[in-house]
């Protein structure tokens, strides 16, 4: 038997769903084993894997959140495209198969998949309907806009229902990136990266500025409470505990809300937007990760990888790994078997209808820069220093952008 080494980044209710999609391969056939291992955050597991390659002891398939695309994408020695292994094990693939939003973002200039889709989310609200009920708030209705998101936290906190209107995970993601989308503005130019290595950041316009603004007054207030750099990891518990009756969130943490949400009644709405910028709620952007293919393994493990990635993309696998995760059914077929489960679960369909909303323009079709996972790392710094009352919301921007581009500048000169 051939072992075969993925490492990924998905934990709890989620990596114990990953684990038994691995087993349905492993015994339904004998020539391979995958081992899955769990390596951390994204950029635990993206740093680790790097690490890896220059000892050399990488794994066959490293999972690599969505902004490392960029960087991993000019790693050309290190990687196989996936459509070129596909093609070289003879394996059946249709990049045709799956949705524009998710075949755009992990497709190189010349039309070639280089990595394959697994878990693509969007980011959506999560609120406690229990609480909303509670403070007299209709509990089927969602806030649509930031104004409305506002007077229902004031009723949350005034009725004594909670101590916070909302918390978020991922600044860099949910309150930069998808904000921006959401409202048809740039974060960069040459359309957003996907241009090319020339592109440079542009993060600081007016409506971003706005709405980092925002957050710094409200969170001042008491109204809305900061989870933490990177992913947020301290926003679910405040959710989970009934503190905050608002959680905006990636749809993949709908498995962890149902698991944690014992005591009330949980509901679904599309990001909050300004209703006086123009072209807003546009689409949101996906995020998750794809599974990357390194080289320098053994010839037979790259035959069962594409066995693997074969068993991965059928509409069956995909239509039960986004069903219980909340990521979105990635291709056409795996929408077509969720259609009675998304008729069963209202709201479970939030996130397919809000990246799906309108058709994506330059703005709001995704992100592609190198050194980003780095980017991020300045956004959640810039933004604490936001919070800190360090700098003022223009100021921090302003940093990012400066900081960011000295990365995008780097980046250039090392991969041209
Ligand atoms: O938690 P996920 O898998 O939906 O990913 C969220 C972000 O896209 C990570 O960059």
């Amino acid at each position: 038997q051939t072992e075969i080494q993925w490492w990924h980044a998905m934990g709890g209710e989620l990596g114990a769903k990953l684990e038994e999609i691995t087993k349905g391969f492993n015994d339904a056939q004998d020539e391979y084993t995958v081992v899955p291992s769990y390596k951390g955050t994204y950029p635990e597991t993206m740093t680790a894997a790097i690490a890896a390659f220059r000892a050399q002891q990488q794994p066959a398939v490293v999972q690599v959140f969505e902004v490392g695309t960029g960087t991993m994408m000019a790693a050309e020695g290190a990687i196989v495209p996936v459509h070129q292994l596909m093609a070289d094990q003879g394996a059946a693939f249709d990049p045709q198969a799956y949705l524009p939003a998710v075949v755009g973002y992990y497709t190189d200039t010349e039309g070639n998949m280089l990595s394959l889709p697994f878990n693509s989310s969007t980011p959506i609200v999560y609120y406690n309907k229990t609480m909303f009920e509670k403070a007299g708030l209709d509990p089927d209705t969602p806030p649509e806009t930031w104004a409305e998101l506002e007077e229902f936290s004031a009723k949350i906190r005034d009725s004594g229902a909670g101590t916070c209107g909302f918390t978020t995970q991922w600044i860099s993601w949910i309150q930069t990136e998808n904000l921006s989308a959401w409202h048809n503005q740039p974060i960069g130019t040459e359309g957003n990266g996907f241009g090319g290595l020339s592109a440079r950041l542009t993060l600081n316009g007016p409506v971003q500025v706005k709405h980092w603004e925002n957050l710094k007054r409200l969170s001042d207030e008491g109204v809305f409470k900061y989870g933490g750099p990177v992913g947020g990891d301290n926003a679910a518990p405040m959710f989970y505990s009934q503190d905050c009756a608002m959680y905006m969130a990636s749809s993949a943490s709908r498995a962890g809300v149902i698991a944690n949400a014992k005591d009330f009644e949980v509901g679904y709405g599309m990001l909050p937007f300004y209703d006086d910028v123009e072209g807003a709620p546009q689409n949101s952007i996906i995020g998750g990760a794809s599974l990357w293919v390194l080289s320098g393994r053994p010839d037979e493990e790259y035959a069962g990888v594409a066995k693997f990635f074969e068993y991965l993309s059928t509409p069956a696998v995909q239509a039960d790994w986004a069903s219980f995760s909340g990521y979105l059914p990635i291709t056409q077929a795996a929408m077509e078997q969720m259609a009675d489960f998304y008729a069963q679960n209202p709201g479970a369909d939030t996130g397919i209808r809000q990246i799906t909303l309108n058709a994506p323009t330059e703005n709001s079709k995704g992100l592609r820069f190198g050194n980003y996972v780095q980017i991020r790392g300045i956004i959640d710094e810039e933004f604490e220093q936001l919070l800190s009352g360090s700098k003022d919301a223009q100021g921090a921007l302003d940093a990012v952008v400066e900081r960011g581009n000295a990365l995008l500048e780097e980046f250039q000169a090392q991969n041209q």
